[in-house]
């Protein structure tokens, strides 16, 4: 399903109401709730947003769909923008699950995190996904090491690796089957560019090409596309 906004503020706030609405229906289920979001360029408005609902975020864990094998420090650390844009105001009090871990490889890192975010539980209360202009999401890119096993569906939950030449630093990602089953499963894209790549990810393929065809295709939870030009 296709919400499209008048601009990228309105997206925000609205894409923030939805997300707190799932957050506090799970808190309400079952006294605690789970996220994992996105990193990159798109969701600093939305975190932002966010941030600032009330909510019972002592019960709410936050994670990452993906991150770089890079502590919290470089600037371009996913956890970093999370906890300058999100972990702020009203979310201050939500527990952060890191996937970078300060080991000696990423493939140790990735061992840990799958380790750490197994306490969790599963599936996510809530998925937000980022995509990028080669139609990779999460760190699914086309080319990578190990996309095949990243977007098989009977690859486990859990945290693995990913190397690619557009990824720049090796990267943690969450398996396909950790996130597309998430009870509120969103797909966050801006601008027109973006919305061209959807169309062609839409258009008959191969997933491989454009990896975000996976979720498109095969998620078991619906996806909620957020768009604004
Ligand atoms: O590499 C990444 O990029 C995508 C999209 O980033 P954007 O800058 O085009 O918004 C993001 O979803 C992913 O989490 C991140 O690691």
């Amino acid at each position: 399903m296709l919400h499209t906004f008048e601009n990228g503020t309105a997206l925000a706030e609205g894409l923030a109401d939805a997300v707190r609405a799932r957050l506090a229906a799970a808190i309400n289920a079952r006294g605690a709730a789970s996220i994992a979001v996105s990193g990159g360029s798109t969701p600093k408005a939305f975190f932002q947003a966010l941030s600032q609902r009330e909510l019972d975020w002592a019960k709410v864990t936050v994670t990452l769909v993906d991150e770089r094998f890079v502590p919290q420090e470089n600037e371009r650390s996913n956890h970093g923008l999370v906890a300058q844009n999100l972990l702020q105001n009203e979310a201050a009090k939500a527990h952060f699950v890191p996937l970078y871990h300060a080991a000696a490889t990423a493939e140790e890192a990735a061992t840990l995190a799958s380790q750490s975010v197994a306490a969790i539980g599963t599936p996510f209360d809530v998925v937000v996904l980022g995509m990028g202009t080669d139609g990779h999401t999460a760190s699914f890119f086309p080319g990578g090491t190990r996309l095949k096993e990243a977007i098989d569906p009977a690859t486990p939950r859990g945290v693995i690796t990913m190397e690619a030449e557009g990824a720049g630093e090796i990267r943690l990602t969450f398996t396909f089957s950790s996130l597309q089953d998430a009870g509120l499963l969103v797909l966050h894209i801006e601008g027109d560019g973006k919305k061209e790549v959807l169309a062609r990810a839409e258009a008959p393929g191969d997933e491989a090409e454009m990896p975000i065809r996976a979720m498109l295709r095969r998620a078991t939870s619906p996806l909620q596309i957020y768009w604004a030009p």
